[in-house]
């Protein structure tokens, strides 16, 4: 996207940080001492950043999400996501061991940030935690140039609409023919339009706006009714206790990607809360404690 005028001075900071670092070629495998074959890369070099090709062998996502339903589990994303904008303080302990909370809690999938400057990722977290666990590990990240698919391998990488604009059914191509299965997040039916049009089948609809950074869920309620039958959709961010899950899963949700409200307090408590949504309906639907 040219204008960002309108976005929240955060997301214009999260998107200039996110080109720097697509200009400087993101990180290399000598700058990781991994440069023996076995990180799914191919030996051919990448378009002009002067680093292998990814060549993912991704875990099945949707079949992710159907073992969950089969085992009357809401299908979660789970994010460890150490930090953010709209978050008070860091989270420190082992992303490692919350990781492998979540899924003990019975995540369907995980969401791992790797933007390092707001949200405290990194793409060695990601790696760490994909060879912890065996469920499908999406990269969540800001991703503007086809360069930056090359940073490190995942089972899912995230395109946002709003920031790849016009370059959408490029980017989503790029990241198919690296093997990637693509999660386009959208906000609003203009954006899901494109997405639909550029050939995206799993959507995600964001209840954060990115102007304001403000959620509301019935963002979700809106857009889900134009989404594709066929396509899986994932409502994203805001969703805090059962009741939301609920209130998203009844709106048309294949699966929810939650963030915050798992990351707050006891994660593998919270992941279990949220997964038992539908089947444990006496569950506090209380939010979440503080972080530490
Ligand atoms: O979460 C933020 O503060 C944020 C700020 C600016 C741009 C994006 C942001 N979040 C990205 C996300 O997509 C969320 O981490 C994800 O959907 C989970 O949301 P939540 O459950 O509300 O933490």
């Amino acid at each position: 996207m040219n204008d960002t005028a309108e976005l929240d001075p955060a997301v214009r900071s999260i998107l200039a940080a996110a080109r720097d670092r697509a200009g400087a070629g993101g990180r290399d495998d000598e700058a990781n001492g991994r440069d023996d074959g076995t990180d799914g890369r191919d030996d051919e070099v990448a378009g002009g950043a002067g680093r292998d090709r990814v060549a993912a062998d991704p875990r099945d996502l949707r079949a992710a999400f159907e073992r969950s339903e089969a085992d009357g589990r809401v299908p979660v994303i789970a994010e460890v996501k150490p930090t953010s904008p709209t978050t008070e303080g860091t989270r420190k302990d082992d992303p490692v061991e919350l990781a492998e909370s979540m899924v003990a809690g019975g995540a369907a999938a995980l969401s791992v940030l790797t933007e390092p400057e707001h949200f405290g990722g990194s793409t060695e977290t990601l790696e760490r935690i994909r060879e912890a666990v065996d469920v499908p590990v999406l990269r969540k990240d800001f991703l503007v140039a086809e360069s930056q698919l090359d940073d490190v391998e995942s089972d899912v990488v995230l395109l946002i609409a709003r920031f790849v604009g016009d370059d959408l059914p490029e980017l989503l191509a790029a990241a198919r023919d690296r093997g990637f299965q693509v999660l386009v997040e959208v906000h609003d039916r203009e954006e899901l339009a494109a997405a639909v049009d550029a050939g995206a089948t799993t959507i995600g609809v964001n209840n954060r706006d990115l102007a304001r950074l403000d959620v509301d869920l019935g963002t979700f309620e809106s857009v889900a009714p134009e989404v594709p039958d066929d396509a899986t959709l994932i409502a994203e961010s805001g969703i805090a206790t059962p009741a939301d899950a609920r209130r998203m899963r009844a709106a048309g949700a294949d699966a929810l990607l939650v963030g915050s409200a798992i990351m707050d307090g006891d994660v593998e408590a919270n992941t279990l809360a949220l997964t038992r949504a539908e089947t444990d309906t006496h569950s506090t639907d209380d939010a979440p404690g503080t972080r530490t």
